[in-house]
């Protein structure tokens, strides 16, 4: 019988609304005890600009071609985009239904579709 742990292929796919659900239990904890916390009380310049700093660094790891590196940098910056989406009242599940719309219509036909400049 398979086994119903943290590493099993079933619960990891979960990774990211249990952490979103981690980040939500921080919501107004002690900055000295949550780091989630300290940065949700720094406020919401504070989280954005974090963000892009781990973006920026998964790129330069991306183009030094450092797949660990890559896979550390790209962990952090789903870990800040949690914390954004957590200030910013964002459930997952909207993101994860933006993506169902977004099924099967390939972006070259999308960009295609938008309305072109009347300029
Ligand atoms: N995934 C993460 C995670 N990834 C990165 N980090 C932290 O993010 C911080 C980034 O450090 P930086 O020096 O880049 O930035 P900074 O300390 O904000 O300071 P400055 O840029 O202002 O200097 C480090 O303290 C990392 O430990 C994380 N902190 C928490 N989590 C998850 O969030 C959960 C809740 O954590 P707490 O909110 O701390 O309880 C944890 O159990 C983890 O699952």
């Amino acid at each position: 019988m398979p086994q119903n742990n943290a590493s099993s292929p079933t619960t990891r796919k979960d990774v990211l609304e249990r952490l979103y659900h981690t980040v939500m239990a921080r919501k107004g904890a002690s900055p000295s005890v949550s780091h989630s916390a300290r940065l949700m009380a720094r406020g919401r310049s504070k989280i954005a600009q974090k963000f892009g700093e781990e973006a920026v660094e998964c790129v330069i790891e991306a183009i030094k071609g450092d797949r660990n590196g890559l896979i550390s940098e790209s962990a952090d910056v789903l870990y800040h985009l949690i914390v954004m989406w957590v200030d910013a009242g964002i459930d997952p599940a909207d993101v994860w239904e933006e993506l169902e719309r977004r099924e099967g219509t390939s972006g070259i036909e999308e960009k295609a579709s938008r309305p072109k400049p009347s300029f």
